[in-house]
Protein backbone atom coordinates (compact mmCIF):
# COMPACT_ATOMS: atom_id res chain seq x y z
CA UNK A 1 0.00 0.00 0.00
CA UNK A 2 1.35 3.51 -0.67
CA UNK A 3 -0.36 6.56 1.39
CA UNK A 4 -0.58 9.88 -0.75
CA UNK A 5 -1.58 12.21 2.03
CA UNK A 6 -3.97 15.26 1.13
CA UNK A 7 -3.72 17.49 4.05
CA UNK A 8 -2.18 21.01 3.32
CA UNK A 9 -1.05 21.86 6.93
CA UNK A 10 1.42 18.33 6.13
CA UNK A 11 4.60 18.45 5.49
CA UNK A 12 3.58 15.35 3.42
CA UNK A 13 0.93 16.90 1.58
CA UNK A 14 0.56 16.52 -2.00
CA UNK A 15 -1.87 18.23 -4.85
CA UNK A 16 -3.91 16.03 -6.72
CA UNK A 17 -2.43 16.57 -9.62
CA UNK A 18 0.67 15.67 -8.52
CA UNK A 19 -0.91 12.74 -7.04
CA UNK A 20 -2.38 11.88 -10.37
CA UNK A 21 1.20 11.52 -11.57
CA UNK A 22 2.52 9.54 -9.08
CA UNK A 23 -0.17 6.90 -8.66
CA UNK A 24 0.23 6.87 -12.67
CA UNK A 25 3.99 5.84 -12.18
CA UNK A 26 3.50 3.52 -9.07
CA UNK A 27 0.87 1.62 -11.61
CA UNK A 28 2.77 0.89 -13.89
CA UNK A 29 5.31 -0.38 -11.88
CA UNK A 30 3.48 -2.65 -10.43
CA UNK A 31 0.67 -5.07 -10.68
CA UNK A 32 -0.30 -4.94 -7.43
CA UNK A 33 0.29 -1.65 -5.21
CA UNK A 34 -2.50 -0.50 -3.26
CA UNK A 35 -3.05 3.23 -3.56
CA UNK A 36 -4.11 4.66 -0.45
CA UNK A 37 -5.70 8.55 -0.19
CA UNK A 38 -5.30 9.89 3.53
CA UNK A 39 -7.73 12.67 4.20
CA UNK A 40 -9.10 14.42 7.65
CA UNK A 41 -12.63 15.54 7.09
CA UNK A 42 -12.94 15.96 4.09
CA UNK A 43 -16.39 17.16 2.01
CA UNK A 44 -18.21 15.30 -0.61
CA UNK A 45 -16.50 17.94 -3.08
CA UNK A 46 -13.49 17.32 -2.08
CA UNK A 47 -13.38 13.41 -1.87
CA UNK A 48 -14.69 13.72 -5.24
CA UNK A 49 -11.59 15.61 -6.53
CA UNK A 50 -9.53 12.65 -5.43
CA UNK A 51 -11.28 9.55 -6.02
CA UNK A 52 -11.89 10.92 -9.70
CA UNK A 53 -8.47 11.56 -9.96
CA UNK A 54 -6.66 8.58 -8.74
CA UNK A 55 -9.27 6.04 -8.29
CA UNK A 56 -7.47 5.20 -4.78
CA UNK A 57 -8.03 1.42 -3.60
CA UNK A 58 -8.73 3.03 -0.57
CA UNK A 59 -9.69 5.65 1.67
CA UNK A 60 -8.47 6.49 4.50
CA UNK A 61 -9.74 8.79 6.89
CA UNK A 62 -7.94 10.13 9.39
CA UNK A 63 -9.99 13.10 11.50
CA UNK A 64 -13.16 13.01 13.01
CA UNK A 65 -15.63 10.98 10.83
CA UNK A 66 -18.50 9.44 12.59
CA UNK A 67 -18.96 6.14 12.04
CA UNK A 68 -22.66 7.14 9.65
CA UNK A 69 -20.05 9.48 7.80
CA UNK A 70 -17.82 6.11 7.31
CA UNK A 71 -21.16 4.27 5.61
CA UNK A 72 -22.06 7.92 3.86
CA UNK A 73 -18.42 8.02 2.23
CA UNK A 74 -18.42 4.51 1.24
CA UNK A 75 -21.90 4.61 -0.06
CA UNK A 76 -21.04 7.96 -2.15
CA UNK A 77 -17.56 6.45 -3.54
CA UNK A 78 -17.85 2.66 -3.59
CA UNK A 79 -14.41 2.77 -1.98
CA UNK A 80 -13.19 0.90 0.86
CA UNK A 81 -12.95 3.04 4.07
CA UNK A 82 -9.53 2.41 6.88
CA UNK A 83 -10.65 4.51 9.54
CA UNK A 84 -7.80 5.92 11.70
CA UNK A 85 -8.56 5.64 15.04
CA UNK A 86 -6.33 7.40 17.87
CA UNK A 87 -5.38 5.84 20.95
CA UNK A 88 -4.71 7.01 23.94
CA UNK A 89 -6.80 5.32 26.64
CA UNK A 90 -8.95 2.01 26.95
CA UNK A 91 -11.85 3.97 25.96
CA UNK A 92 -9.88 4.60 22.82
CA UNK A 93 -9.78 1.15 22.29
CA UNK A 94 -13.71 0.56 22.84
CA UNK A 95 -14.39 3.38 20.94
CA UNK A 96 -12.67 1.91 18.19
CA UNK A 97 -15.22 -1.02 18.15
CA UNK A 98 -17.72 1.55 16.79
CA UNK A 99 -16.19 1.55 13.90
CA UNK A 100 -16.06 -2.11 13.53
CA UNK A 101 -19.06 -2.96 11.40
CA UNK A 102 -18.71 0.12 9.19
CA UNK A 103 -15.40 0.18 7.53
CA UNK A 104 -13.05 -2.53 5.97
CA UNK A 105 -10.03 -2.08 8.38
CA UNK A 106 -8.94 -0.04 11.20
CA UNK A 107 -5.68 2.01 11.72
CA UNK A 108 -4.79 2.62 15.00
CA UNK A 109 -2.43 5.30 16.02
CA UNK A 110 -1.37 7.21 18.60
CA UNK A 111 -3.54 9.90 19.79
CA UNK A 112 -2.72 13.45 18.41
CA UNK A 113 -1.75 16.08 21.15
CA UNK A 114 -3.31 19.26 20.73
CA UNK A 115 -1.73 21.30 17.44
CA UNK A 116 -0.19 18.26 16.41
CA UNK A 117 -0.58 17.23 13.01
CA UNK A 118 -3.99 14.28 12.80
CA UNK A 119 -0.96 11.82 12.21
CA UNK A 120 2.44 10.92 10.82
CA UNK A 121 3.88 12.43 14.58
CA UNK A 122 6.46 9.94 14.75
CA UNK A 123 4.78 8.93 18.28
CA UNK A 124 3.95 5.60 19.73
CA UNK A 125 0.34 5.07 22.34
CA UNK A 126 1.14 2.00 24.54
CA UNK A 127 0.23 -1.00 22.72
CA UNK A 128 -0.82 -2.70 26.10
CA UNK A 129 -3.90 -0.68 25.25
CA UNK A 130 -4.72 -2.90 23.10
CA UNK A 131 -2.92 -6.43 23.04
CA UNK A 132 -5.76 -9.08 23.17
CA UNK A 133 -8.24 -7.07 21.63
CA UNK A 134 -10.49 -8.14 19.05
CA UNK A 135 -11.56 -5.12 16.84
CA UNK A 136 -13.83 -7.80 14.44
CA UNK A 137 -12.54 -6.03 11.50
CA UNK A 138 -8.66 -6.60 10.47
CA UNK A 139 -6.11 -3.53 11.76
CA UNK A 140 -3.50 -1.66 10.62
CA UNK A 141 -0.98 -0.83 13.95
CA UNK A 142 0.26 2.36 13.85
CA UNK A 143 2.35 5.34 15.31
CA UNK A 144 5.95 5.98 15.67
CA UNK A 145 6.88 2.42 13.96
CA UNK A 146 10.15 1.96 12.98
CA UNK A 147 12.64 -0.84 11.60
CA UNK A 148 13.80 -1.24 15.37
CA UNK A 149 10.78 -1.30 17.16
CA UNK A 150 8.49 -3.13 14.43
CA UNK A 151 9.58 -6.67 15.63
CA UNK A 152 8.13 -5.94 19.15
CA UNK A 153 5.20 -3.82 18.75
CA UNK A 154 3.91 -6.99 16.55
CA UNK A 155 4.51 -9.52 18.81
CA UNK A 156 2.84 -7.94 21.58
CA UNK A 157 -0.07 -6.63 19.42
CA UNK A 158 -0.57 -9.12 16.44
CA UNK A 159 -2.01 -6.99 13.82
CA UNK A 160 -3.16 -7.72 10.67
CA UNK A 161 -0.58 -5.28 8.66
CA UNK A 162 1.26 -2.10 9.95
CA UNK A 163 1.53 1.46 8.82
CA UNK A 164 4.66 3.72 8.93
CA UNK A 165 5.79 7.25 8.08
CA UNK A 166 8.35 9.29 10.17
CA UNK A 167 10.20 6.09 10.85
CA UNK A 168 10.98 5.69 7.34
CA UNK A 169 11.92 9.51 6.52
CA UNK A 170 15.22 11.63 6.98
CA UNK A 171 13.30 14.24 7.74
CA UNK A 172 9.86 15.59 8.15
CA UNK A 173 8.03 15.18 4.39
CA UNK A 174 11.45 13.19 3.08
CA UNK A 175 11.05 9.36 2.59
CA UNK A 176 14.40 7.67 2.51
CA UNK A 177 14.76 4.09 0.32
CA UNK A 178 17.20 2.49 3.02
CA UNK A 179 14.66 3.25 5.74
CA UNK A 180 11.90 2.08 3.64
CA UNK A 181 14.00 -1.35 2.57
CA UNK A 182 14.83 -1.79 6.14
CA UNK A 183 11.49 -1.39 7.70
CA UNK A 184 10.00 -3.42 5.06
CA UNK A 185 12.11 -6.58 5.77
CA UNK A 186 11.29 -6.06 9.25
CA UNK A 187 7.67 -5.92 9.16
CA UNK A 188 7.66 -8.99 6.68
CA UNK A 189 9.48 -11.14 9.29
CA UNK A 190 7.89 -9.86 11.94
CA UNK A 191 4.15 -10.58 10.60
CA UNK A 192 4.86 -13.82 9.00
CA UNK A 193 6.33 -14.80 12.26
CA UNK A 194 3.01 -13.66 14.40
CA UNK A 195 0.84 -15.94 11.86
CA UNK A 196 2.61 -18.75 12.20
O1 LIG B 1 1.45 11.87 7.77
C1 LIG B 1 0.86 12.96 7.85
O2 LIG B 1 1.46 14.03 7.63
C2 LIG B 1 -0.58 13.02 8.22
C3 LIG B 1 -1.23 14.24 8.18
C4 LIG B 1 -2.56 14.32 8.53
C5 LIG B 1 -3.26 13.19 8.90
C6 LIG B 1 -2.62 11.97 8.93
C7 LIG B 1 -1.29 11.87 8.58
N1 LIG B 1 -0.62 10.66 8.62
C8 LIG B 1 -1.33 9.46 8.95
C9 LIG B 1 -0.62 8.19 8.82
O3 LIG B 1 -1.23 7.20 8.40
C10 LIG B 1 0.73 8.00 9.36
O4 LIG B 1 1.38 7.03 8.60
C11 LIG B 1 0.55 7.51 10.81
O5 LIG B 1 0.01 8.55 11.57
C12 LIG B 1 1.90 7.07 11.42
O6 LIG B 1 2.80 8.12 11.37
P1 LIG B 1 4.22 7.97 12.07
O7 LIG B 1 3.99 7.91 13.53
O8 LIG B 1 4.96 9.18 11.67
O9 LIG B 1 4.84 6.71 11.54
Amino acid sequence: MLGFVFFPKSPRHISVEQATALVAQARDLSQTVQIVALTVNLSDTDLEAICGSIAPNWLQLHGKEAPDRVVEVRREFATPVMKAIGIANAEDAEDALRYATVAERLLLDAKPTAGALPGGNGVMFDHRLIAGHDFGVPYLLSGGLNADNVAEAVALTRPDGVDVSSGVESAPGVKDVARIHAFVRAAREALDSAAQ
